[in-house]
């Protein structure tokens, strides 16, 4: 990839490194669980991922606070947005969802523990999501106010409402004609939500105001649609090694994308028009220190895994 993003790739590797070194140490050893579901719980933690969405929650906080102290109080947060993560992505590839056998560049999941254990890693990856949001209250890292606004954005976007329904919108997709509306819905649902989520925890964090913090909301939608759009692109121009992951599986399972009802080209222009959208948010939202999310916008439109 081109050399101008080596800047912003140093600095998202930097954010994704304190996500790293927290996120095992969010699942302490002491736990009395059985050992199969600890190990498919860290099979999939530990197995590496861009760590987008929890960048994401430190760089809005330090892009709103203006210094590092605010992305450190919300490491905890960036950990709990990476478990939910890391659980739809166990779930969505389960055969009864998408079916596939390669994630991270490792085996999925249900492939090494069995469906059972990879559906119940799942659920307590979903569930301790929420501890480690009111754990960040309780060891006074972040405001107990803060933590409810975090859990309740973070239940909405994840669950019916945003993150489960455009899964569920995208499952039933599979069986019949996908309109471009209910297209919309799916990628800003089952994609968009968490990154608008991780946007508006970190800026919380960062103590926001309320318009910073609808700006925010409409750069990770935008983001977020983009990211996805980029995803349908790369599944069918994409290197599979690079991905980590199997490429043309949305043409094997007859999936409608935005590339098959617009063309890669087409594609490709609206990804581009709305990073330029994201950008024009974070400018209006007038941040602190908005340049590194400004960055992130550039470098995601070009990424090749
Ligand atoms: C509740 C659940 C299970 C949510 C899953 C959400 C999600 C974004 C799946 C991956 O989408 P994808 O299938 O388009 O991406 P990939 O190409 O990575 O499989
Ligand atoms: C929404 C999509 C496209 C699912 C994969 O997300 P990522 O591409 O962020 O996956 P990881 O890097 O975390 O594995």
């Amino acid at each position: 990839m081109d050399d101008q993003f080596a800047g912003i790739r140093t600095y998202l590797a930097e954010l994704a490194a304190k996500v790293e070194a927290e996120l095992t140490r969010a699942l302490p050893a002491s736990w009395d669980v059985p050992q199969p579901l600890r190990d498919a719980m860290a099979y999939s933690l530990e197995a590496g991922g861009k760590r987008l969405r929890p960048s994401f929650v430190l760089a809005a906080a330090e892009a709103v606070g203006g210094d590092k102290a605010a992305a450190n109080a919300a490491i905890p947060i960036a950990c709990a947005i990476e478990y939910i993560h890391t659980y739809s992505l166990i779930h969505d590839d389960l055969p009864a969802m998408d079916n596939d056998d390669y994630r991270r560049g490792k085996l999925t999941n249900h492939k090494v523990f069995g469906e059972a254990m990879a559906i119940l890693a799942g659920d307590s990856l979903l569930t301790h999501a929420f501890y480690l949001v009111a754990q960040a209250a309780r060891s006074g890292g972040i405001s107990a106010a803060a933590a409810l606004d975090i859990s309740e954005e973070l239940s909405y976007f994840a669950g019916a409402r945003g993150m489960v329904g455009g899964q569920a919108a995208d499952m039933l997709g599979e069986q019949g004609v996908t309109t471009m509306q209910e297209l919309e819905y799916i990628h800003l649902h089952k994609t968009s939500d968490l990154i608008v989520f991780s946007l508006k925890a970190g800026g919380r964090v960062g103590k926001a105001d309320d318009r910073q913090l609808a700006l925010l909301e409409a750069y990770g939608r935008n983001i977020g649609l983009a990211f996805q759009i980029q995803d349908d692109i790369l599944d069918l121009t994409g290197d599979a090694q690079k991905l980590g992951k199997k490429t043309q599986s949305d043409v094997e399972q007859k999936k409608v994308t935005y590339p098959y009802l617009l063309g890669i080209e087409e594609s490709r222009t609206l990804v581009e028009r709305l990073t330029q959208e994201a950008k024009s948010a974070v400018l209006e939202a007038e941040l602190a220190a908005p340049g590194k999310l400004l960055e992130i916008a550039d470098y995601l439109v070009h990424r090749d895994h």
